[in-house]
């Protein structure tokens, strides 16, 4: 029986492999990626991060169920440790920029317009790539990399790879695949090209931190 996710999982494998093919990807995984393009993507994550979790926030209000709003409150309360963990780690050397790239800005501005203006279900489909991107690329890492006890980036890695995360991502999964199952053709069809827009964006966020992209004018 194959299920929303399993489906939309599928039409966007080749989202997922493009940005397992990505030179940020492939530096991250054997520990070569330049620092200073790692110190500028934890900058604009965290300012991505920092506007994710009010959007997880809201998603949870919207839900009927009062454990799926536990579930997606609890997730954003637990950006704000990870923020502090990772974030103020990797950055204690550096001068926070708080200014968004374009694509930070795009991507998160993008997740705010679907929740707040489009159904549950459409915003349930843009939040869900963040988990699932992150938990497969995090795993894809852990597989192919042969370098776990020297790779600066390692601590970033064990935190989306590995089982510690896998729950959350089920859990997140779950919830969607609910909500997909009593929506009808017109929502089905939203949900999906919300879920590969949003897929895309993981693709550009990482591809903009590469380039360190900055405002043009
Ligand atoms: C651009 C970007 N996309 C996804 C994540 C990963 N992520 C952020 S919050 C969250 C769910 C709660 O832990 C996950 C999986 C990230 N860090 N940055």
């Amino acid at each position: 029986m194959s299920n929303w996710y399993n489906q939309v999982n599928h039409k966007t494998a080749p989202i997922l492999e493009a940005i397992k093919q990505q030179p940020f990807i492939k530096q991250l995984m054997d520990g070569t990626l330049p620092q200073s393009v790692f110190e500028f993507y934890i900058n604009q994550d965290a300012l991505y991060l920092a506007e994710y979790k009010k959007n997880l926030a809201t998603i949870g209000v919207k839900c009927s169920d009062s454990n799926e709003t536990q579930f997606f409150l609890d997730a954003a309360t637990g950006i704000i440790a990870v923020e502090n963990a990772l974030h103020h780690v990797f950055m204690k050397s550096v001068t926070f920029n708080n200014v968004p790239s374009p694509t930070c800005e795009l991507y998160t501005s993008y997740l705010t317009r679907i929740i707040n203006n489009q159904t549950l279900e459409e915003g349930l489909a843009a939040i869900l790539p963040c988990f699932t991107i992150y938990k497969a690329i995090g795993d894809y890492i852990l597989e192919h990399q042969t370098n776990k006890q020297n790779n600066p980036y390692q601590d970033w890695i064990n935190t989306y790879g590995g089982a510690a995360f896998e729950a959350s991502v089920n859990q997140a999964i779950a919830i969607v695949n609910k909500y997909a199952e009593s929506a009808n053709k017109d929502v089905l069809h939203k949900m999906e090209v919300t879920f590969t827009k949003a897929s895309k964006l993981e693709w550009l966020f990482w591809d903009s931190a590469y380039n360190k992209e900055q405002w043009k004018i």
